[in-house]
């Protein structure tokens, strides 16, 4: 017997975040990739661009209104923040049981939206079909301090490094090889969007200073975190082991991780535990890929939620 596939189309296809879709759902065994849109790349064969789809799909231009006429069960929008108003309303009005899964920052403040960091955020998973995936460094930044939110003196201070892919595709400082080549580039240091969308996640106020870095691929985030109790680095330790224990794809390490370990991967970790005398001073450090679990493996594990697959199908485990 064969199990009927779910529909899924991918608008913004041409980006990074969306390749790194259509490589997930090609493996995927209960996902057809129903269509993938992209201006810039339209009429082109999708497997020239992404190796691991050999299906017969090409990129089309679609308008809002194409998109939802296609009908898919699922959209995923991998669009730069601000252009997924119209197609949302578009999709509303169509086929508002498409369950639509959006990687910009458009929805990640209105309650409307279910917000899908899994390893915090399933226990409130209610069915929505309208899912906001949590920002790259915003996952970084809320695995490592969740399991101390209830400790803190002060707000945490996270020092974010970022690979150039996290700029996007439209071309910038942040992402021109040139510009970054032997270097680091602050920017955003007080006013991000990801600082915002972590205080409002965790309760807690975070200061945030986000940085990018010449290589391709990956976050290192540097957290320094303030306890009201004096603590030890086994039992902070023994805390992050407890809270993520179950969870494939948040590794605890003991060491400080390194970013060049964790590219291509699809999991994130957490690591270092470092007291400083006192006690009461702990820096973690974690890592994740901002194209995976910053983007699109989480993604993967959003749609499996709410398709009612088992969360993990298709996404290679550590
Ligand atoms: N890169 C990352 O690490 C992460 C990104 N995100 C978010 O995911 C989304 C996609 O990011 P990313 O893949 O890096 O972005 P890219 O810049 O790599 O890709 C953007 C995509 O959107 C399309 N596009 C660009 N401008 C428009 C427009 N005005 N109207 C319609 N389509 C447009 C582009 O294709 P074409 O021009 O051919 O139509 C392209 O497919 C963004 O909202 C980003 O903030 C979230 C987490 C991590
Ligand atoms: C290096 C770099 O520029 N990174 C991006 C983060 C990408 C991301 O997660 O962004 P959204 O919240 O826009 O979805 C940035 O700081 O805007």
């Amino acid at each position: 017997m064969t199990t009927a596939k779910n529909t899924i189309g991918i608008v913004g296809a041409r980006g990074h975040t969306g390749a790194e879709l259509i490589r997930l759902v090609a493996a995927h065994p209960r996902l057809e990739l129903a269509f993938v849109s992209s201006r810039e790349l339209a009429g082109q064969p999708v497997r020239d661009h992404v190796a691991e789809y050999d299906g017969a799909l090409r990129y089309e231009n679609l308008s809002h209104e194409d998109v939802a006429a296609k009908g898919a069960d699922a959209v995923v929008l991998a669009l730069p923040n601000g252009k997924s108003a119209e197609l949302v309303a578009a999709i509303d009005a169509a086929k508002p049981a498409t369950v639509v899964v959006d990687l910009s920052a458009d929805h990640r403040f209105d309650e409307r939206w279910y917000y899908g960091l899994p390893e915090l955020t399933r226990g409130a998973y209610a069915g929505q079909r309208r899912i906001s995936n949590p920002g790259c460094y915003a996952t970084a930044m809320q695995l490592s301090i969740a399991p101390l939110v209830d400790e803190l003196a002060a707000p945490p201070a996270c020092f974010g490094v970022s690979g150039y892919s996290g700029a996007g595709t439209t071309p910038s400082d942040k992402n021109d090889p040139a510009k970054l080549r032997d270097n680091l580039m602050p920017y955003a240091l007080a006013d991000h969007v990801h600082e915002r969308e972590v205080t409002r996640r965790l309760g807690v106020p975070v200061e945030f200073m986000p940085h990018v870095a010449p290589h391709f691929r990956g976050i290192t985030m540097t957290v320094n975190l303030w306890l009201m109790h004096p603590s030890t680095r086994d039992a902070v330790r023994a805390r992050y082991a407890s809270f993520y224990d179950g969870e494939p794809l948040v590794r605890v390490v003991d060491e400080a991780p390194w970013v060049s370990a964790i590219a291509g991967r699809h999991h994130a970790e957490v690591g270092a535990f470092t007291l400083a005398p006192g006690g009461k001073r702990v820096v973690v450090v974690a890592t994740l890929d901002n194209l995976l679990k910053g983007a699109a493996t989480q993604a993967l594990q959003n749609l499996n939620l709410a398709l009612g697959f088992d969360e993990w199908t298709a996404i290679p485990r550590p």
